[in-house]
């Protein structure tokens, strides 16, 4: 199979019809996307990497759910609804079952958002997958990092902590080990390998919430980009922060390490002024994404994390750093 042929065969899809946005897809030198009157291009590029972001023996279909799944996760935390993408493929070989259950895996998802791939690059050398992908959002409604102001409220979707508890168990490590039920390894390593990205969420907060980021190297790393960008600090509410049953037996330290530095758990943190806490709950209900409130936003620079009777408790933040 050569390298057309293995695009004919896995990415071309003649019997699905491209949505009216699209008005050329995979072919020819560029795609043509057509956003709607109104609204604004939002588009954003994250690239896996073999041993870095993914072990060596993943199930392809899963490693096609993911590469996607942390894309749409940027244009969720936007409030932006897709379009499309691209897809640049490194691959050590042509492998057939390979390509074809990754296939399977990155066109569920794709399908699921109506977000279809409308081009890309393929070439050989060490396994490494790079998606761009392309978004709408009404003009002057997308979520930004730079719009926390004071006394906003802070809140979280889903909950966080368990993929990185499934990365410590692949990894071996002996706290998880110990401390996690024994049958958990299956869900956990689906939270950490098949993230769902909270576009409906996203999309419904468009508009109606000040701040937003999506949570991929930990929530107190993440966190400390709204505030830096915006110019704020925060206090985070611990016994409000929701908690996976698996992590309900670790030692305090590896699960405050895992709620707040754990990394890939791929959900959203928004601020939204006190007033919009009715909108907040519909928003949460009509996208079926469940939501806490778990701080505030505070003039004061710097994250203060706050136990169950208010205290400050001792804690640093190690967001995940390529480079460090
Ligand atoms: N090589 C680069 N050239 C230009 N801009 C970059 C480059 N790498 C990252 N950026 C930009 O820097 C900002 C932060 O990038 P980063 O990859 O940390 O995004 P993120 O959303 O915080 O995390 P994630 O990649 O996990 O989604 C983004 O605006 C991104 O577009
Ligand atoms: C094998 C393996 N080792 C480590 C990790 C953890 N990890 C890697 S990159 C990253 C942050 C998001 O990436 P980026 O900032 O590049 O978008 C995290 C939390 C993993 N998932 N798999
Ligand atoms: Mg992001």
């Amino acid at each position: 199979m050569g390298e057309f042929e293995l695009i004919r065969r896995h990415f071309q899809r003649p019997g699905v019809a491209l949505p009216g946005n699209v008005p050329l897809g995979i072919g020819d030198d560029c795609a043509l996307l057509q956003p709607a009157p109104g609204f604004q291009l939002a588009v954003s590029t994250d690239m896996l990497v073999e041993s870095r972001h993914f072990f060596p023996d993943v199930a392809p279909q899963a490693l096609g759910h993911k590469v996607l799944a942390v894309n749409l996760s940027d244009l969720a935390a936007m409030g932006a609804r897709p379009l499309g993408f691209t897809l640049a493929l490194a691959l050590p070989a042509a492998d057939e079952a390979w390509l074809t259950a990754f296939a399977q895996g990155l066109f569920a998802l794709a399908d699921a958002h109506a977000c279809p791939l409308v081009g890309g690059d393929t070439t050989r050398g060490p396994l490494n997958i790079c998606i761009t992908v392309l978004g709408e959002v009404r003009a002057g409604q997308a979520l930004r990092r730079d719009a926390a102001r004071a006394g906003d409220d802070l809140y979280l979707s889903g909950r966080t902590g368990e993929a990185r508890l499934a990365l410590e168990l692949l990894l071996g490590t002996g706290w998880a080990i110990a401390h996690t039920p024994p049958d958990a390894l299956p869900r956990l390593r689906a939270r950490l390998e098949r993230p769902v990205p909270r576009l409906a969420l996203g999309q419904a907060l468009a508009g109606l919430t000040h701040a937003a980021i999506d949570l991929s190297d930990g929530l107190a790393g993440d966190l400390g980009h709204i505030l830096q960008a915006s110019g704020v600090g925060a206090e985070l509410a611990l016994a409000e922060l929701p908690l996976a049953p698996d992590l309900q037996a670790l030692p305090e330290a590896q699960r405050l390490d895992c709620l707040l530095n754990g990394g890939d758990d791929y959900e959203l943190l928004f601020s939204a002024p006190p007033d919009a806490r009715a909108a907040i709950e519909a928003a949460a209900r009509t996208s079926q994404t469940p939501v806490h409130r778990v701080g505030r936003i505070r003039a004061e620079p710097g994250l203060r994390v706050l136990n169950a009777a208010g205290q400050p408790v001792a804690f640093s933040t190690r967001g995940f750093d390529h480079f460090k």
